[in-house]
């Protein structure tokens, strides 16, 4: 049993406005109990619109419920219109931000060499960086999913010193589960997140590599989640569709099905 708490994070992606954030936030924090913050993390990634109302709300009701951005600029100010700094996500308190998401990497064409910076603009500003990674399903069919994840591991940690590194998320994402109701399986989550730690190990030390945390996401619900959850090198679930249904979501908080 490792000592990694395990981080149950919510993407809402491009839903929710700032009221409705409100609303949702104080639904899961009337559900979740001291009991459920000793057993794991929670945290919620929504727009950038939502942060502020978001930041006031934990702020002042003193919650436990711990918030980041969707993604980061790699520079930290400047002319980059459309654009959001760390500093500014720093500024609102956020704890994560995440880098190189699928949809990112997909409509955006974010690549890996962006994504090192991304990460990097993360540590500058204080704020932790959950880095996605994950293959299509022709990478997957074509049995090349392990190789094709830890290349983006490998490209986007370049340059990332220990000390960085020891506090970084990787969410291992296949991109064929995501908003498709197919789930990897506990076993092909399990390959490919023990990949990744392996990775780290060599990367960094065994050490170092036993302390990251690696989330599984791609279709996670209330049903599939403990058995996602019992593997050994998953420490956590992103979560996108499920996690804008509060009460679903405390489900998966709590792996369960009830
Ligand atoms: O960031 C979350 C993932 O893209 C998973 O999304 P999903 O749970 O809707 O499949």
């Amino acid at each position: 049993m490792s000592d990694r708490i395990p981080l149950m994070a919510g993407n809402w992606k491009m839903n929710l406005n700032h009221l409705e954030a409100i609303a949702h936030v104080q639904k899961l924090a009337f559900a979740l109990t001291d009991k459920d913050y000793e057993a794991v993390e929670v945290a919620v990634l929504p727009p950038f619109t939502d942060l502020r109302s978001v930041q006031t709300l934990v702020d002042g009701d003193k919650l436990k419920i711990r918030y980041g951005a969707q993604d980061i600029s790699e520079h930290d100010s400047g002319a980059y219109t459309g654009e959001v700094s760390g500093p500014m996500l720093a500024k609102l308190k956020c704890t994560y931000v995440a880098v190189g998401h699928s949809e990112r990497r997909q409509y955006h064409g974010e690549t890996d060499e962006q994504c090192n910076a991304k990460v990097k603009a993360a540590y500058r500003n204080g704020l932790t960086p959950i880095l996605c990674v994950g293959e299509g399903l022709d990478v997957r069919k074509a049995g090349n999913q392990v190789a094709h994840t830890l290349a983006q591991v490998d490209g986007a940690l370049q340059d990332v010193p220990a000390g960085d590194a020891e506090s970084i998320v990787i969410a291992y994402e296949p991109v064929w589960a995501i908003g498709t109701g197919e789930v990897a399986t506990p076993e092909d989550a399990q390959e490919v997140c023990g990949a990744i730690r392996g990775r780290l190990a060599e990367l960094y030390g065994k050490e170092l590599a036993e302390k990251v945390r690696i989330q599984y996401g791609g279709s996670v619900k209330s049903g599939n989640v403990a058995a996602i959850m019992a593997q050994p090198d998953v420490d956590g679930a992103l979560v996108g569709g499920a996690a804008l249904d509060a009460d679903e979501f405390v489900k998966i908080v709590r792996f369960a099905d009830r």
